[in-house]
């Protein structure tokens, strides 16, 4: 399976292509607009979600609710294209009037200047409008896809917020929870409880401070997923590990800098006997682990323990009271430009990599598996299940 994305923040449309979904998938709109609505929520995200309602259109690969094996097309259009028709047209020459909107001052941490440089860009409209992440509407689009795929073979995927600055969500005991059943038992009632944020008063203060300082911030978020079959990626070459391809899809998330597997990070000062995962049989599960410290990898293969990722955002880059930078046409120094902007996106966040990991999962999946029919992948994944339990 593979994809690709096309479009720009305040163009037109956003577009996806998906190659390499099997035959006999049902899908809806609603199965992906239902993911697109909680990617739009999260408490001190701008105004611009306010304007958008993002709902996909299929435009190929899907007759009667169901896949065909064929690419898939989708599109989501951006309702905010309307501001911007004159400034965005891709159909009109570049005029004084229609680039009255040019930005010559970098953000600092936003793409800007090194986009510039790099494609002799010297209005950085043309940079800001693709480095958005306006594009992971798409990527969301097609984790849902995905998404839908993996839930018909067994397996959850979920992503919460751990924390905003220095604010921890109520959600963080999740964590220590490292089966199926434990999982489900807390994750209850999602995806409205993973995004408790709204509610979160810790989360809405310090998000409410930030906001009153013309200041950003970024936060940790974790995903989880059930039902994963062991053996998934392989240990022998690099780049077949699964937790590398993981661990890529988070941080080619705008403003994720930072991945880790169980608590990689706090293990980081944590002795051998303190981390590893003891290996444990029985009749009735076949081979299973003590505890899931390394967050259901080993080799760059999944143990068939739960998945635990977790992920740093960094603060968005746009601030209200802008820092210093250098006018790219008169090279002085000017404070950057501001253009509108979150204050933070970290609940969006969430969302985004809980679709990202699902991805990851889906193309491991179809690496693995004869892709073509959907039936025919449940009955092998069945099969294998059955061989891993008796092994
Ligand atoms: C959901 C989401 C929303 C974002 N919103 C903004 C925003 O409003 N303003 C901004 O400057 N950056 C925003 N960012 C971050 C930038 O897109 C990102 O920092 C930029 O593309 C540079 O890439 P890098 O941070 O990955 O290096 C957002 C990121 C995410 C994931
Ligand atoms: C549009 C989205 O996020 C955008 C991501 C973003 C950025 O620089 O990354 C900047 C802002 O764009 P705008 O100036 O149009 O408000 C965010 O709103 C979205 O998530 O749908």
């Amino acid at each position: 399976m593979k994809y690709v994305t096309a479009g720009e923040s305040h163009g037109p449309e956003e577009v996806a292509i998906i190659e390499g979904i099997p035959a006999g998938l049902e899908i809806t709109p609603a199965d992906i607009n239902f993911e697109l609505a909680r990617r739009q929520h999260g408490y001190g995200r701008g105004n611009r979600q306010l304007i958008e309602t993002d709902t996909v259109t299929i435009m190929a690969g899907i007759r009667h609710q169901m896949t065909l094996g064929s690419p898939i097309a989708l599109n989501v259009h951006n309702d905010d294209h309307n501001n911007w028709h004159d400034i965005m047209d891709p159909t009109k020459k570049a005029t004084p009037e229609n680039t009255l909107r040019k930005v010559v001052r970098p953000r600092p941490g936003h793409a800007d200047l090194v986009g510039g440089i790099k494609y002799r860009h010297h209005d950085l409209r043309n940079v800001l409008e693709r480095s958005s992440a306006r594009e992971t509407v798409m990527r969301v689009a097609v984790g849902a896809v995905a998404k839908k795929m993996l839930k018909e073979l067994g397996i959850d995927v979920h992503g919460f917020v751990l924390s905003v600055g220095t604010a921890k969500g109520d959600i963080n005991e999740i964590t220590k929870y490292h089966s199926l059943a434990d999982l489900r038992t807390v994750t209850e009632g999602l995806p409205t409880r993973a995004l408790t944020v709204e509610n979160d008063e810790a989360i809405r203060k310090v998000i409410d401070e930030t906001k009153r300082n013309r200041d950003t911030v970024g936060g940790m978020v974790q995903v989880l997923a059930t039902g994963v079959p062991a053996g998934l990626g392989s240990y022998v070459s690099a780049d077949k590990k699964l937790d590398a391809k993981i661990a890529r899809a988070i941080v080619g998330i705008n403003a994720f800098k930072a991945v880790d597997f169980g608590n990689a990070f706090d293990n980081a000062t944590l002795y051998g006997s303190q981390i590893m995962d003891e290996i444990l049989w029985d009749e009735e599960q076949g081979f299973y682990r003590s505890s899931n410290h390394l967050g259901g990898f080993e080799g760059g293969m999944t143990t068939g323990g739960m998945l635990m990722i977790r992920g740093v955002v960094k603060p968005i880059p746009t601030l209200y009271q802008p820092m210093r930078s250098v006018d790219i046409d008169t090279h002085e120094e000017h404070k950057a430009s501001i253009e509108r902007s979150d204050t933070t996106a970290v609940t969006a966040a969430a969302v985004i990599a809980e679709h990202m990991v699902a991805i990851e999962l889906a193309k491991a999946i179809l690496d693995k598996f004869d892709a073509d029919n959907m039936d025919r992948l449940k009955e092998q994944i069945a099969a294998y299940r059955q061989e891993v339990k008796t092994f």
